[in-house]
C-alpha cells in the first residue's frame, strides 16, 4: 500500500506506559483526518484491543476539551503484543500469535492505515504489523525521553516539571530538619527526568542509571557541604541507577509483560546508606506515578500537537512506516526500523551533564 488516494478509513491506538499529551496527540491526528474529509477509529487498550476488536468511532465531539486532559482516552496497556497473546486453552494460558486476527478485525471495519502513539515495545509491534503490510505511522511515546531519533518526547516537559517541584518542597523542609532529603524519580535505562529535575530544582548530587554511582562520592558532596555550614542535601536518584559493582532495585514482577521487572528501592537504600555512614538523618520520596499523571504542560501540549499533526500528514501523503520526530526543533520523519534496539541514553559529553559538573554537582563518579 502507501498511495494516499486509496486511504479514506484510518485507525490510531496508544500503547505502552502512558505519558501527558497522548490526548493531544490523538486530537491532532482527528482533527487533521478529519478536516481531509477521512474517517478516523481509535482502538481501545492498545494493541489489546487490535485482537478484542475494541474500536470506538472518533468525531470532533469525542476530542472536544481533551487537549489539557492526562492519560488517554482510549486506554492503554503495557502488556499485549498480538504477536503474542494470551489465549486460555484447557483451562491453561498459552500464547498465540493473533496478528492475524488482528488485521482482519481493522480489514473488517474497513481501516486501511495505522496510527500509533507508542514507546520501543509498541513501536517494534508496529513495525511487525508494518511488514505484513499494514500501512502505519508512528509516534514516539515515552515519559523517560529515551527513543532515540528524536530530541524530545511528549510528557518529559510535565514530568521533569512535577520532579523538580518536588525538590523545591524537599528544599525547604531538609533545611528545616538539617537532613538529606533522597526524590527517586522515574527513569529505567536512561536518567533523562532525573538529570533535567535535578538540575532545575537544584539538586546537589544527580544519581544516573548511566553512572554507577560510588556511595562514598555521594558522602563526600554531604560533608563537604557539611564544612561549608549547609547541614542539608538534596539527592535525585533516578530509579534505574545503581552503586558500583551492584545491581538495580527491583520492587515487582510484572507477569505477562514483556519487560517484567518494575524498578523502585533505590532511593530508600540509598537513604539508609547515608544515615548510616554519616548520621544525618535521611528521607526518601518517590514521585512515582504522579509524573506520569496529570495535565500536560504547554511545552508537552505544543509538541503533541505538532507530532498528531504531523502523523496524519504522513498518512495523507502514503508516507508509511515511518515515525515522526523532533530534530532541531522542526518535526521530521524517519523509518520506523531506524530506532529498532537502538537506545538514547546521557553520554559523558551531554552537554547539561557538564554543566552540572561545572557548578559543583555530584553524579556519583
Ligand atoms: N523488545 C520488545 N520486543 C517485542 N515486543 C516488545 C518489546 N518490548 C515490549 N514489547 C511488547 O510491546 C508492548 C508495549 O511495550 P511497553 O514497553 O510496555 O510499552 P512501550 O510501547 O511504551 O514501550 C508490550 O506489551 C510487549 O508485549
Ligand atoms: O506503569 P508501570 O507498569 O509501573 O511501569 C513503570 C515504568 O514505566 C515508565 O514510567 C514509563 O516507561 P515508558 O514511558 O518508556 O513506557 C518507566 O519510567 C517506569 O519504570
Ligand atoms: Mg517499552
Amino acid at each position: 500500500m502507501g498511495n494516499a488516494d486509496k486511504v479514506k478509513t484510518i485507525a490510531v491506538l496508544t500503547g505502552g506506559g502512558d505519558a501527558p499529551g497522548l490526548n493531544a496527540v490523538i486530537r491532532a491526528v482527528v482533527r487533521t483526518a478529519l478536516g481531509q474529509g477521512l474517517k478516523v477509529w481509535g482502538i481501545k487498550n492498545g494493541f489489546g484491543g487490535m485482537v478484542e476488536n475494541q474500536l470506538v468511532e472518533l468525531t470532533n465531539d469525542s476530542v472536544a476539551g481533551i487537549l489539557p486532559r492526562g492519560g488517554t482516552i482510549l486506554g492503554t496497556t503495557n502488556r499485549d503484543n498480538p504477536f503474542h497473546y494470551p489465549v486460555v486453552r484447557d483451562g491453561q494460558v498459552i500464547y498465540e500469535d493473533l496478528s492475524g486476527q488482528a488485521l482482519a478485525n481493522l480489514r473488517q471495519a474497513g481501516i486501511e492505515a495505522l496510527v500509533v502513539i507508542g514507546g520501543d515495545g509498541s513501536l517494534k509491534i508496529a513495525s511487525e504489523f508494518y511488514q505484513l503490510g499494514l500501512p502505519v505511522v508512528a509516534v514516539p511515546k515515552t515519559i523517560d525521553n529515551d527513543i532515540p531519533g528524536t530530541e524530545r518526547t511528549f510528557g518529559f516537559d510535565t514530568a521533569v516539571g512535577v520532579a523538580a517541584e518536588a525538590l523545591d518542597r524537599l528544599h525547604t523542609t531538609a533545611e528545616s530538619h538539617h537532613r538529606v532529603m533522597v526524590l527517586e524519580v522515574m527513569g529505567r535505562y536512561a536518567g533523562w527526568i532525573a538529570l533535567h529535575a535535578g538540575m532545575a530544582g537544584g539538586a546537589d548530587c544527580i544519581l544516573l542509571p548511566e553512572i554507577p554511582f560510588s556511595i562514598d562520592s555521594v558522602i563526600a558532596k554531604i560533608k563537604e557541604r557539611q564544612q561549608h555550614g549547609r547541614q542539608f542535601s538534596l539527592i535525585v536518584i533516578a530509579e534505574g541507577a545503581y552503586p558500583q559493582g551492584g545491581e538495580v532495585s527491583v520492587s515487582r514482577i510484572v507477569e505477562g509483560s514483556h519487560e517484567k521487572i518494575r524498578l523502585g528501592g533505590a532511593g530508600e537504600k540509598l537513604a539508609r546508606a547515608i544515615e548510616q555512614l554519616t548520621g544525618v538523618e535521611s528521607r526518601c520520596t518517590v514521585l512515582g506515578h504522579v509524573q506520569r499523571g496529570g495535565t500536560p504542560t504547554a511545552f508537552d501540549r505544543i509538541l503533541s500537537t505538532r507530532y498528531g499533526v504531523a502523523a496524519a500528514e504522513c498518512v495523507l501523503e502514503g508516507a508509511f512506516g515511518n515515525m515522526v520526530a523532533l530534530q532541531k526543533d522542526r518535526i521530521i520523519r524517519r523509518p520506523i526500523d531506524d530506532i529498532a534496539g537502538k537506545a538514547n541514553n546521557i553520554t559523558a559529553d551531554n552537554e547539561l551533564l557538564r554543566a552540572g559538573r561545572s557548578i559543583g554537582i555530584c553524579f556519583g563518579d
